[in-house]
């Protein structure tokens, strides 16, 4: 009854979705609710890697508020590209930033991460797509990871010559452990679907973008005959250290990021990986 009264705020579509947009004209993210399982598809669509820069971030921190408000049942993140889930950072906003908008931009990041990680209903990262970095990163805030076959995933951050941050890391170590994290990290490691699997980075295999997606609508039928308050402070309570570590120290986290990347190396790494990345494609 509750959910029905909630779910009357999305408008609803012809095939029994409520597409619901965080600012009106969605763009870059888009959410659509089934009516009758209040499962919430969160679809990242900024082509062409869905990098994830400030616009996108907000709509995303929008839309998670909302879906907060409206109680939904449980949230899919997924791409709209079956070629990449998200390329993490948008380079650029770190790439020769000016200090308000990189502000806005981490800030923003951290709020993502704090509504994700922490969300009450069930998440899934559907992963369809390679997830570097920060696209790793939003499938670690996720309940449960299920991954296309023959993708990547990972926290490559050494590999920019840049230090992954303490929240990421723990949200990684939360799921493969201390050990393999910090080979993972040290290395800037990019595991296969195969390998993320056989290590417990990735939950499940799919076939295609298809079955992760019902593979995906298959982790909430195991709450089927759990109380949802019950399952939720469970959560609550195994992420709250986590997201507090971040909370009580936003401030610090986000001086420590831009002085970082202000580093005349860091800088100049960053203009190189940028370049590889286009050489790269002509290749
Ligand atoms: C001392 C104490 C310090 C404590 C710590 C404090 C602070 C820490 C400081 C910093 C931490 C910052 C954390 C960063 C995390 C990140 O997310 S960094 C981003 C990492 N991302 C990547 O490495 C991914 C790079 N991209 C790829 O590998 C590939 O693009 C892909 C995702 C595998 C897709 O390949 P595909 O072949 O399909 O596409 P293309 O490579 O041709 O790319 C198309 C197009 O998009 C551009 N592009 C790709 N990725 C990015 C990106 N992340 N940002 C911006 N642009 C990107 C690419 O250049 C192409 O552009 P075009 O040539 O103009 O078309």
């Amino acid at each position: 009854m509750f959910l029905r009264s909630a779910l009357s705020l999305w408008p609803l579509a012809r095939n029994g979705t409520r597409s619901y947009s965080s600012t009106g004209v969605t763009k870059l993210v888009a959410v659509t609710v089934d009516d009758q399982t209040g499962i919430a598809t969160v679809n990242l669509q900024r082509p062409p890697v869905n990098s994830l820069n400030l616009e996108l971030l907000t709509e995303l921190s929008s839309s998670l508020t909302d879906l907060e408000k409206n109680k939904s049942r449980g949230i899919i993140l997924k791409s709209y590209s079956d070629a990449v889930f998200s390329a993490g950072i948008d380079i650029l906003e770190m790439y020769k930033c000016e200090e308000e908008r990189v502000t806005l931009f981490w800030s923003a990041l951290q709020e993502v991460w704090i509504k994700l990680y922490g969300h009450f209903a069930p998440t899934v990262a559907c992963i369809n797509g390679h997830a570097p970095a920060g696209g790793c990163l939003l499938a670690l805030s996720c309940e449960y990871r299920v991954m296309v076959k023959e993708k990547t995933i990972g926290l490559n951050e050494t590999k920019l010559g840049i230090v992954a941050p303490q929240w990421f890391i723990a949200s990684l170590v939360n799921i493969i452990g201390q050990r393999q994290s910090e080979v993972a990290l040290t290395t800037g490691k990019m595991f296969t679907t195969e390998e993320a699997l056989r290590i417990g980075l990735v939950d499940e295999m799919a076939e295609n973008t298809e079955d992760a997606f019902s593979k995906s609508l298959e982790f909430f039928k195991k709450f089927k005959n759990i109380s949802p308050f019950a399952r939720a402070q469970t959560k609550a309570f195994i992420r709250e250290s986590t997201i507090q570590a971040l909370v009580k120290n936003r401030e610090k986290d986000l001086k420590m990021f831009i002085n970082e990347i202000r580093k005349e190396n860091v800088q100049k790494g960053l203009g190189q990986y940028l370049e590889s990345l286009k050489k790269r494609k002509v290749s």
